[in-house]
């Protein structure tokens, strides 16, 4: 297959993206892959880092009152339509997959005029700004949550879960040890990160909670996010780290790390959800407030509600929060155990193959 994919800004849109693309390469070898993202997310690193091909465009969001900058962004939008249609033409795509992000907006509605097969992926309930307005041109779209769907043309609506979820689950077996962070591997480990870009609410509390986690029998792994590394490295002058904890800026191949941790802190992004209910991991969810529809509440309770993770609002997080409900966790197996088994009844383990099903779907119907 000829895949073109398009999605970025966030790690939760790239993720997915490249979940599938691995997956695709393992079922269907002769895939030849080409991603389109903007020049300035984090496609630009993680991308190149998992060897696929990446050509970038200059985008921008609206703003939400009249500006001129919003000027620029149609300016912006109409000239990457313009370029994604000459990549296309050059590529050849046999299909084009969006995973959200204003470039992919570009990308697919360029290869629907092109008349190409496209396929959006949504991973979250409350559908972001750029798949709702691709949903109208698009033959295909991928669902993860069944509340998204009425949100769509129905009749274009597919529930396959996200295709992050089967990877983390294809590496439980992986070589991975804690010993490269310092740290050990037969000891309980919490790993705490605010989403992939970081949360300076989230890294400020852990930060407070340090001398507590010092004490603690559990090991903890804390990634503030790359660009907040070094405002954390400045509050955390003067404050003492004691050998199982370790504060890093960013962890790589989450899937290798993933299935060896004991509990999770994080964000209630949707990917990050689709991981920890593929493997069932007991979760401490802090959703963001700064998202759109207040989304990330909305996916954490879903996880709350069946005793899978607990939830601590952005409003009453603190380093006393924080800390009684880690250590409700962390100190306590059979709990953990309980969680894991009612987070795992709401993982999707197998959606790139679902994925990969509905991106022949779109082929097939084009052929007919
Ligand atoms: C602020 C914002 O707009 N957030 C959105 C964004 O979140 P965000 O990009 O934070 O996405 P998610 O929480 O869904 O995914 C984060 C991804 O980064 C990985 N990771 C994280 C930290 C790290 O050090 N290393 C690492 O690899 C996680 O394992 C996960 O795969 O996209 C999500 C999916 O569309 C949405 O649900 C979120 O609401």
């Amino acid at each position: 297959m000829r895949l073109l994919v398009s999605g970025g800004g966030t790690g939760g849109h790239i993720y997915p993206a490249l979940a599938l693309i691995e997956r695709l390469k393992q079922v269907e070898p002769g895939t030849e892959v080409l991603y389109v993202g903007t020049t300035r997310g984090l496609e630009n690193r993680i991308v190149p880092d998992a060897g696929i091909k990446l050509e970038t465009m200059k985008m921008q969001g609206f703003k939400r009152s009249l500006s001129l900058e919003n000027f620029k962004t149609v300016y912006l939008f109409l000239k990457s339509v313009h370029h994604a249609k000459s990549i296309i033409r050059d590529f050849k795509p046999d299909v084009v997959l969006g995973t959200g992000g204003y470039v992919s907006g570009a990308v697919l509605y360029a290869a629907a005029k092109h008349h190409i097969p496209t396929v959006i992926h949504e991973q979250n309930s409350v559908v972001g700004v750029t798949n709702k307005f691709l949903s109208r041109y698009v033959d295909e779209i991928a669902i993860a949550f069944e509340a998204a769907r009425s949100q769509f043309p129905q009749e274009k609506v597919t529930m396959v879960g996200n295709p992050r979820a089967q990877q983390v689950v294809s590496q439980t077996d992986s070589q991975f040890s804690w010993t490269s962070y310092g740290l050990k591997d037969d000891v309980p480990t919490l790993m705490i990160f605010g989403g992939s870009q970081g949360a300076p609410k989230i890294n400020k509390t852990v930060v407070d909670a340090i001398p507590q986690f010092n004490k603690r029998e559990y090991q903890v792994i804390f990634a503030t996010g790359q660009k907040r590394y070094d405002q954390v490295k400045e509050q955390l002058k003067g404050i003492q780290i004691a050998d199982n904890v370790k504060v890093v800026p960013y962890i790589k191949d989450m899937p290798a790390k993933m299935p060896k941790v004991a509990a999770l802190v994080s964000r209630a992004g949707a990917t990050t959800i689709a991981e920890v209910t593929a493997l069932g991991v007991p979760t401490i969810l802090i959703p963001s407030p700064y998202v759109t529809a207040n989304h990330q509440v909305k996916n954490a309770q879903a996880l709350v509600r069946k005793n899978a993770a607990v939830m601590i609002t952005e409003d009453n997080l603190d380093a006393r929060s924080l800390m009684v409900q880690a250590d409700k966790i962390m100190e306590n197996a059979d709990l953990r155990k309980e969680m894991a088994t009612a987070s795992r009844k709401l993982g999707k383990p197998d959606a790139a193959d679902h994925l990969i099903k509905v991106l022949h779907k779109a082929i097939d119907d084009h052929q007919k």
